[in-house]
């Protein structure tokens, strides 16, 4: 049985002081669900928050990362910076790091093979633009860039991983997939990693939606057999959007 996992990519929002008081009362609301929390605050918060974390069994990632330890790489962060202040995950290959920041597949594989070398569970998104599924070229892009994120991985490796489907024409656009579509695909993604890896590492390994995901559509998508959570952007900023997800989630 997996695990629900719901994941706030809070994206570049919330100063310290907001993202302090932001869990510190989140961490109450959400004290007893069988779902796991995960918050992505932008990266000045993250050690404050990991703090403000303390005691709870809210789960910290980032939104991104370097794939080397350390060296000359203005304004990059290494694994060892995140795995020192407390993150379990970190968000690697978001739509957003793809359209504006040149993450491509390659760059992806290399931070998820350096994230896991550090004892860090990747969240990999993947995700077609309107043009694709247009085009129905869904399968294809999230296939390859499946295969691409995980290349050179063992099947235990990509059991314990989580991979978030989130189709970019509903991230920040209020137009969700519907549950059947997001259904299809995450059943999609988990053959392609029966193929690759296997099958038991294919019912292992949990795969979330994201785009759009708000209380009143979380129920239906995450009562889908192959969704198990939700990587939630603009709806994980307020408390209480937020734990209404995690609510309808179960
Ligand atoms: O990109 C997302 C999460 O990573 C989804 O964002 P929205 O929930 O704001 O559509």
């Amino acid at each position: 049985m997996r695990q629900m996992i719901i994941a706030g990519n809070w994206k570049m929002h919330k100063t310290v002081s907001e993202a302090v008081s932001f869990v510190q009362e989140l961490k109450q609301q959400v004290a007893n669900t069988r779902v796991e929390v995960v918050v992505c605050p932008p990266f000045t918060a993250l050690a404050p928050v990991a703090e403000a974390l303390k005691g709870s069994s809210i789960a910290l990632a980032a939104q991104n990362m370097h794939w080397e330890n350390q060296g000359a790489f203005t304004g990059e962060i290494s694994p060892l910076m995140l795995k020192e202040i407390g993150c379990k995950y970190v968000v690697l290959g978001h739509s957003e790091r793809r359209q504006y920041f040149g993450e491509t597949d390659e760059t992806v594989n290399k931070k998820v093979k350096a994230a896991l070398e550090h004892g860090l569970v990747p969240i990999v998104c993947v995700g077609e633009t309107l043009a694709q599924r247009e085009a129905n070229a869904t399968e294809q892009v999230v296939a390859t860039q499946t295969r691409g994120a995980l290349a050179d991985l063992s099947p235990e490796q990509v059991a314990g991983l989580v991979i978030a489907y989130e189709p970019v024409w509903a991230i920040g656009t209020g137009k969700t997939a519907s549950d059947q579509d997001a259904q299809q695909v995450n059943r999609y993604i988990r053959q392609v990693i029966a193929q690759e890896f296997g099958q038991s590492a294919a019912e292992a390994v949990r795969i979330q939606y994201g785009g759009s995901v708000k209380p009143g559509n979380a129920r239906g998508l995450m009562s889908q057999p192959d969704i198990d959570g939700a990587l939630v952007g603009g709806a994980s900023l307020k408390v209480e959007d937020f734990k209404g997800i995690i609510e309808n989630s179960l």
